[in-house]
This record gives C-alpha cells, structure tokens and sequence, in this order.
C-alpha cells in the first residue's frame, strides 16, 4: 500500500455532475488530483500508465463539458481510461484493475454506463462514435458522440475509413485526436510525420494566446476553427489539412495539458459545430510523472513500481521468454540469410522484433498499427522472393484474417506468422485472448500450422519455419517464459505433420499441443500417482495432422486426451474429424477434447485463467479418469 494523495477536490467527485458543479481553477486542481491518484493506483496495480496520464486534462473536460454518460465518450483501445474510470464511479475499485474480478484495464460495457462502447483493440472508436451520432440523428434518444483516438491507433486504415464516412455523412461528431508523438514504441509512417509537421507549424506559443480567448471571437461557424483564428491574426495563410479535405472542420492544435484552452475549444465546439469536428490535442505521454516522461517508453506498461522512484518490481525470470527466443532465432538466421525480415504492427518490443531491428534495422518493418496491411506486405514480400516473417500478437491478427485468406493462403505464399500472445495473457484480459487461431488458421488449404511445447522446441520450429518454402507457416507460442529446458545450440529442421511421443505408457495417452505440455506431463504425474501407465505426446503440428501419432494413440489406451491453449473448434477438432473420417468414432478408445470453453474468459492471472477453463493439471488428470470412468482426483478429495 502507497501512501494516498491528498486529493481535497477529487474527493467530491463520484460522477461527471460533480466535475460540471466545479469551477474552472477547481477543474484544473482536480486534474492535479487525479493525475496523483492515477500515479497511485498504478503503482499498486500495474498497468497503462503513461498514455492514461496523457489524458488527464483531457479526460476532466470532456466529462465537465459533455453530458456524459448521455453524450457517448469512446475512448479507443480504451488503455488510457483510469483516470476515466475514477471519475465516472469507479474510484472506490480502481485498485483492483487487470486482477480477478477487479476492474478491466480497458472499456468495458457491462462495467459503466460511462463505458458505452468496449475496447482494447486499436482504432475503433470513430466508428463506434459515427454509429452512436447516426442512431441519434435517426431518433434514438443519445446524446453527442466523442472519440478520443491517439496518433499510433490513427495510423491504422479502419480509422481513415471511419474518417473517409463521417466527412461524407457530415453529420455533427467530435474526434479528438490525442496526439503524443508516441505509439507503444516511437511511431512510424508517413501520417505520424504528418500530424508532427502541424503541431509543429502551429507553437502553442502563437496559439495559446488566441485560444485562451478565442471562444467569444471566433466567426461563425466554427469551421476555421483555432488554427484558422491564428491565420486571421497573424495573416499568413496555410493549406487546408487532410481533416479539412475529408469533411472535418479542424481544430488546433491546442495544448492537451491547459486546462483553460481545453475548456474553451470544448465549449466553443460543442456550442457551434454541426458537422464533423477534429480537434488536435497535443499531449504528452507520462505527463506530470517524471520517471515516465523520461523513461524510453513513456511507461506504456507497467508493472507495480513504487511512487517516488518510480523502480518497477519485476520477479526474476526463470527461463528466457519465449519472445526473447524467437527474436534471438531470427536475428541467427537473418545473418546468414538474406532473405530473412521481420514484420510488425506497431509492437517492435512486444513480438521481439527489436533484437533483430537493433542488429539489422534495415532488415525490420514497423508498419504502424495495421495488421491488414502487415500480411499482405508481408504477402508481397514473399511473393518477391523473400523470406517474410509476419509477428503479430494472436488477437491482433484477427484483424489481418481476411488477409491470411485471400493474399497469402489463397497463393500458397510462403509468410511466416509468428503468432505470440497464443493462448491465455492474464491481466488483459478476453481482448487480448489468444484463443482463435488455431482454427482460424488451420481452417486454411495451404496452410501448416505449428506449436512450440518450450523454448527448445521454438528453436527447431524456427528452423523449420525459415527452410519451409512451400507455403504459409504459422508458429504459435504464448506469453511469458519457456520451462527451463536446455536450448540447442542449431535448431533441427523437423518434419512437417510428425509430432512425438515423449513418454510410453499404456493405459491413457495425453496429446499435447503446443505449450500446455507441462500441465499434461503434470497431469500425467497425478495418473501415475493413482497406479495408472500413461503415454505422453506433443503432437508439434496441428496442420497437417500426425494421423499415424493419432491412430497409434488411439489403438494403444483405452483413452485418449488432448490438450490445447485454444478455442474449441482448434486442434482438438481437426483430431475429431480424423476420427469420425476413419470411424475411430465408432468404437474403441474414449477420446476427450480439452480446450478453451465456449466463452470469454475474464482477467486474472493465466493460471487462474486456465483453471477458470477447465485446463489446470488436476482437471486435466480428472478428465482421463472420467474418460476411463474411474472416480477423478477431486471427487475422491471430497469423499
Ligand atoms: C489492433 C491493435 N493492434 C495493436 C495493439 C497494441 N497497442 C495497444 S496501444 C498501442 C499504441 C497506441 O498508440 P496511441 O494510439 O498513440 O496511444 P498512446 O498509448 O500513445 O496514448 C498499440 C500498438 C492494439 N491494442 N490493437
Ligand atoms: C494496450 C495493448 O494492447 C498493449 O499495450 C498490450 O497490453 C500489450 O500487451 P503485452 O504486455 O502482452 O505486450
Ligand atoms: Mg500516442
């Protein structure tokens, strides 16, 4: 526990109303406030801190200005909300964030009314914020609709196409782009540039005076907004920004962090808009936290850290991470390949990318938040001959599905997807889920679908992935560290489709795949303890199948479990299809399907979340007793 901040102001607020009775120095100091008790919160809980306190300011006006939850705030990725959720009713469970049954770290509608749309992944809300103003303009009793996007998640293409449909619509909508010149890592592309070249043309120091005083002076409409205000002053004309072009009357930019300016812009907007309005908030990541507005990063993540060192707790590792040993592995390969590159969307650090972006930065793309666009670039790549490897966290990829299908799987183009985060994650809870793509993928004509069990097999499966020439190759591989095993020194090139049999036994056979294997090997244990022979098996490959491992498992135990971090119609269903094709279904050996259940599971620590799944190693030696139909470990615990 920290010691509390001293929050007079902050304290009288529970909900927006009590931020529209303050006056506007009463605003600014409760900012202050909730800047300390973000800060507070945080270092108890980990979490978004820095781009949560970018938004401070910005996250007090809007609620003074707007009638939230009437008027429909979206705030996209919804990674910044903290200091969103301490205003809006929820500061008494703000310490409970990414835990179980605690808060989500992101928007969630079932959580707030203040939360009318959910989020976590990027670059939704103008969307979201366009559905809610047309269900307005069509009769539906809502108010105004503000999405507050930043300038990473604006990089991604579905944000020009809710752009490119609200200028059109050109019915009244306020974006306010939160613009921090940051995305996790630096951003990257041509926009980024961009939207620096106009905060930079235009100084809060020329504007500031102007804004401060320009809500009773700007012509009608607002369409000049404050950035036309400062040509009617100083005289120098300046082209229209792409906002203007797409239908937006553009604003700013304005200073994020001056309450005063943010207050006035807000009221000047809502009071005269009647079309689409983008207002540029310059804000700064970390804002007002020293140790995050100085740390490479921004403290975009954070672990527990304590307040006046800002020295994050971290436990040492017992095994490298998986990411490390996959970056590691193509750093190896790309130096004696030339052919070898890496693709990643917006999460160089994440993937692992960095290590090879550090040695070679030639040889990494950092494309910006656009997953699409990454496998299909990565499609082009390989098309051109080389050896693209396509890193994209498992969630994020869903976005880039039909871009799997139809560029990459469709023309058997050999991309490597390298899918991390496969699996549960923990405090990110269902969002960030890796929990489709092993049906998603393997669904695929063309496509071998791989999955590592530890940190020795990832090397092999990157040596595979990299010589494998004859179309897509997914390795999937989750969040944290390996199990410990010694790593060798060259990966061996496997065999496509053959899995392995780590353990002969005789009356129930456990089949893994990918890195549950040590709940199976532990499961396994538990069997033994009961007096039962059981074979232990780490299928490798989900696509194409090992039908001789499968048969040879099946004709040998009386049952057969499989396991995998993955939802239900994943590996466990292709081995199901095998055996009704081959009337395995028929008779003989009880088969069981362990998997993710048909739900989303909630946040909580990946254990606690497997368990919440049916998938911890006593449940698992629980099904191989019912399947055997003899009493399961916990049943005899209770008797
Ligand atoms: C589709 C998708 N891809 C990647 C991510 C991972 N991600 C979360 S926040 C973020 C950076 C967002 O940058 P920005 O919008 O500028 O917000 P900031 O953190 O700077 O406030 C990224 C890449 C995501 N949430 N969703
Ligand atoms: C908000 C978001 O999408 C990312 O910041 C994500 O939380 C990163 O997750 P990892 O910590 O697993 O990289
Ligand atoms: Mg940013």
């Amino acid at each position: 526990m920290t010691d509390r901040p001293h929050t007079p102001v902050l304290d009288r607020v529970t909900y927006p109303a009590d931020l529209r009775r303050l006056t506007d120095a009463e605003l600014k100091q409760c900012a202050d406030e909730l800047r300390a008790e973000t800060i507070s919160a945080v270092s108890e809980t980990g979490g978004h801190l820095g781009s949560s306190l970018g938004v401070v300011e910005l996250t007090v006006a809007i609620h003074a200005v707007f009638n939230t939850p009437y008027d429909k705030l979206v705030w996209d990725v919804g990674h910044q909300c903290y200091p969103h959720k301490i205003v809006t009713g929820r500061r008494d469970r703000i310490r409970t964030l990414r835990q179980k049954d605690g808060l989500s770290g992101f928007t969630k509608r079932a959580e707030s009314d203040y939360d009318p749309f959910g989020a976590a992944h990027s670059s939704t809300s103008i969307s979201a914020a366009l559905g809610f103003a047309m269900a307005r303009e069509m009769g539906q009793a809502t108010g105004d609709a503000i999405a507050v996007i930043g300038d990473g998640s604006i990089s991604a293409g579905m944000a020009y196409e809710a752009l490119n449909n609200a200028g059109h619509i050109g019915r009244r909508l306020f974006v306010i782009l939160n613009d921090n010149d940051m995305s996790i890592a630096p951003p990257t592309g041509a926009m980024s540039s961009y939207l620096a070249g106009l905060a930079k043309n235009s100084p809060f120091a020329a504007l500031k005076d102007i804004a401060d005083g320009v809500a009773a002076h700007l012509p009608e409409p607002l369409r000049q907004g404050a950035e036309r205000a400062r040509e009617l002053v100083t005289g120098q004309q300046k082209s229209a920004t792409l906002f203007e072009h797409l239908g937006f009357t553009y604003i700013g930019p304005v200073d994020g962090h001056d309450m005063g300016q943010l207050l006035n812009v807000l009221r000047s907007a809502k009071a005269r808009a009647t079309g689409p309005v983008l207002i540029h908030a310059v804000t700064v990541k970390g804002k007002g936290y020293a140790p995050a507005e100085l740390s490479d990063d921004c403290y975009h993540g954070v672990n527990k850290f304590d307040v006046a060192t800002g020295v994050q707790k971290k436990s040492t590792p017992n095994a490298p991470a998986y990411t490390n040993v996959f970056g590691e592995c193509l750093k190896r390969h790309a130096e004696t390949d030339s052919r070898v590159v890496g693709i990643t969307a917006a999460m160089p650090g994440g993937t692992g990318l960095n290590i090879l972006q550090k040695a070679m930065p030639g040889r990494v793309f950092d494309v910006g938040i656009a997953e699409q666009h990454a496998v299909t670039f990565a499609a082009g790549l390989a098309a051109g001959g080389m050896r693209p490897f396509c890193a994209i966290y498992s969630s994020f990829l869903q976005r880039g599905y039909d871009q799997v299908v139809h560029d990459v799987a469709l023309q058997n183009l050999p991309v490597r997807f390298m899918i991390d985060r496969a699996g549960l994650v923990g405090a990110d809870g269902p969002t960030h889920a890796g929990a489709f793509d092993i049906g998603f993928l393997a669904a695929l004509p063309n496509m071998t679908v791989m999955a590592c069990a530890d940190e020795a097999e990832m090397v092999h499966m990157m040596a595979t992935a990299t010589a494998h020439d004859s179309g897509p190759i997914a390795l999937r591989y989750p969040r944290g560290e390996g199990t410990g095993v010694p790593m060798p020194d060259v990966g061996e090139v496997l065999e496509i489709g053959k899995g392995r049999i780590l353990q002969q036994g005789r009356d129930v056979a456990i089949l893994s795949f990918g890195a549950h294997l040590a709940e199976a090997t532990d499961a396994a244990r538990a069997l033994e303890a009961r007096g039962l022979s059981v074979t232990i098996a780490d299928a490798r490959f989900a696509k194409p199948l090992d039908t001789a491992l499968v048969d040879q498992l099946m004709a040998g135990h009386s049952a057969v479990i499989t396991v995998e971090q993955g939802a239900m119609l994943g590996f466990g269903a292709i081995v199901l299809h095998h055996l009704a094709a081959t009337g395995q279904l028929d008779h003989g050996a009880a088969i069981r399907t362990l998997h993710l259940p048909d739900r989303f599971i909630d946040q909580a620590s990946p254990a606690e979340m497997y368990e919440d799944a049916g998938l911890s190693a006593q449940q698992i030696a629980d099904a191989a007793l019912s399947a055997l139909g003899v009493a399961s470990l916990s049943e005899k615990a209770r008797a």
